[in-house]
């Protein structure tokens, strides 16, 4: 059985700020159903602490970056977690980067390092009876973990990196490179060195054995100078080994037909019971009785989500007579911005700022139309969970929204394979075109309710990429795919 050590700064149901702790806690129970034993090694922020009850203390450090840290093996939410419990590091208030005043914390190279560095001591079979064959890096945070397995002398430990995304690099100055406890030599071009500081996630590009991205085509836009961030020379020269792996969705965590969160569960064939959720979603954004579309936004608040191209049109939708609901956080101006917008059309728009889980499956179950018109988006989780919602995507046809959402073109329409609105490129007026189509749709009730249906039936689950997860680790290891069953 291969054995994967999932390392990551996120997961849920335990600490989530966005998209990757989704991911990173859905993939071990796809990965089981692949025969792959998946287990996650996460910091013990306090949110974690609290939940996970009693662990067993499986690996103890007098001196782990600067202070005492243990290893806390436990079973939570049907995760195999490794928790690294470490005061010094990650007790404290705030969210997993930043603290209370929303800045980021000082010693975040210092935080992630260290988690990165553990995770090395354990391929090296720092626990008694416990030995990955592949370390599996998220994002940034854990990008240092091929560069310790690579700097770490011989092993035959295998290593993947992940990128949820590539804006957030992790790059810091070249003073903390000593403090790093790698060799002299991952001080280079080839290892962690990075316009001469650090760079945590072009280190894990540059030492993992493979790189993964989110999407087929967000893996084809980080080789351009338009979408690389300045990462493109590297992977186009790693080419061969960067795949794009769509997402899925946790089935189970997002399933209308039983989520407690909804006001009225439904499934296909109670697909008109769905209004009462609209209703309820009404009513939590304070906005009025309407016949028109009501369109809802569940996102951080930013420019690579496009949400000042939203802000610019929301007097059209209103316009046009329909409604908007907006759960997030994030810049304050483009907070400000919605704000205003919501002042300005009383019942008619309405802002949820701050992190609501449950608030976002109402949003999914009740929004006629979920609205993400981000400038990039390497995958995009909040299109596939409105596809199962019933609730009809409208995208910029970017990364994975281009991947996952089938245009309404006439084509599309006719050949009944519509599934939601594309628009490109992310401009104000792009998108303004694509609301007036979407209310043109919205006309036509016929087709309106079948693109919901066919979206209800759209392949949205982990299924296949788990699989691809799973064939990509076995030939990491040399195994071929009938193999691993005796293994
Ligand atoms: N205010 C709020 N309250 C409650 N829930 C909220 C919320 N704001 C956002 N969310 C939730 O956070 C998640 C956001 O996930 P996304 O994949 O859409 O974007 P994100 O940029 O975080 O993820 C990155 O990583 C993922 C995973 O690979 C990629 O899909 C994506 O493209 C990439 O940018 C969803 O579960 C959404 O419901």
């Amino acid at each position: 059985m291969i054995e994967v050590l999932s390392v990551a700064s996120e997961v849920y149901p335990l600490i989530k700020t966005g998209g990757l702790a989704d991911v990173v806690g859905a993939l071990p129970r796809a990965m089981a159903e692949q025969a792959i034993e998946m287990r996650t090694l996460i910091p013990g922020y306090p949110a974690v602490t609290e939940k996970i009850g009693s662990a067993r203390t499986v690996a103890r450090f007098d001196d782990l970056f600067g202070g005492p840290a243990s290893l806390l093996a436990c079973r939570v939410a049907d995760l195999d977690l490794i928790v690294l419990d470490a005061a010094h590091l990650f007790d404290r208030e705030g969210n997993p980067y930043t603290g209370p005043d929303g800045w980021d914390w000082p010693d975040n190279w210092r935080r992630f390092a260290a988690l990165s560095f553990v995770a090395h001591r354990l391929s090296q079979g720092l626990v008694q009876g416990y030995q990955p064959h592949i370390l599996h890096a998220h994002d940034w945070q854990a990008g240092l973990v091929p560069a310790y397995l690579k700097y770490g002398g011989p092993s035959t430990v295998r290593s993947v990196m992940t990128v949820h995304n590539l804006a957030f690099q992790g790059r810091f100055g070249s003073d903390i490179f000593g403090e790093l406890q790698l060799p002299s030599e991952a001080y280079s071009v080839n290892g962690v060195e990075y316009y001469g500081g650090v760079g945590y996630l072009k280190a894990g590009l540059e030492c993992a054995d493979v790189v993964t991205t989110v999407s087929p085509s967000y893996a084809s836009e980080i080789r351009t100078s338009s979408g690389g961030m300045g990462l493109e020379g590297l992977l186009n020269n790693r080419a061969a080994t960067v795949l794009g792996i769509l997402n899925g969705i946790d089935m189970r965590e997002w399933d209308p037909a039983v989520d407690p969160s909804l006001t009225q569960t439904f499934s296909l064939n109670t697909l008109h019971k769905r209004y009462r959720n609209t209703d309820a979603l009404r009513s939590a954004f304070s906005l009025e009785p309407s016949k028109g579309p009501l369109f809802g936004v569940v996102s951080r608040l930013t420019w690579q989500k496009g949400i000042d191209l939203l802000a610019d049109a929301i007097d059209d939708i209103v316009a046009r007579g329909g409604q908007l609901a907006v759960l997030g956080s994030g810049d304050a101006a483009l907070e400000t911005a919605v704000l205003r917008a919501a002042e300005r059309h009383p019942g008619q728009v309405g802002l949820s700022t701050g992190f609501n889980e449950k608030l976002s499956h109402l949003m999914q179950g009740g929004a006629d139309v979920i609205l993400v018109p981000s400038r990039f988006e390497p995958c995009g989780l909040t299109q596939l969970y409105a596809l199962r919602y019933g609730a009809v995507p409208l995208v910029s046809r970017v990364g994975g929204l281009n991947d996952t959402v089938i245009d309404a073109n006439i084509a599309a329409v006719n050949a009944g394979v519509a599934t939601g609105i594309q628009f490109a490129p992310p401009t104000e007026q792009a998108l303004k075109d694509a609301i007036a189509r979407v209310f043109s749709l919205w006309g036509d009730p016929v087709t309106w309710r079948k693109m919901q249906r066919r979206g209800m039936k759209s392949e949205v689950s982990w299924d296949a990429s788990a699989a691809r997860y799973a064939d990509l680790y076995t030939n990491l290891l040399g195994l071929k795919s009938d193999d691993q069953e005796d293994d």
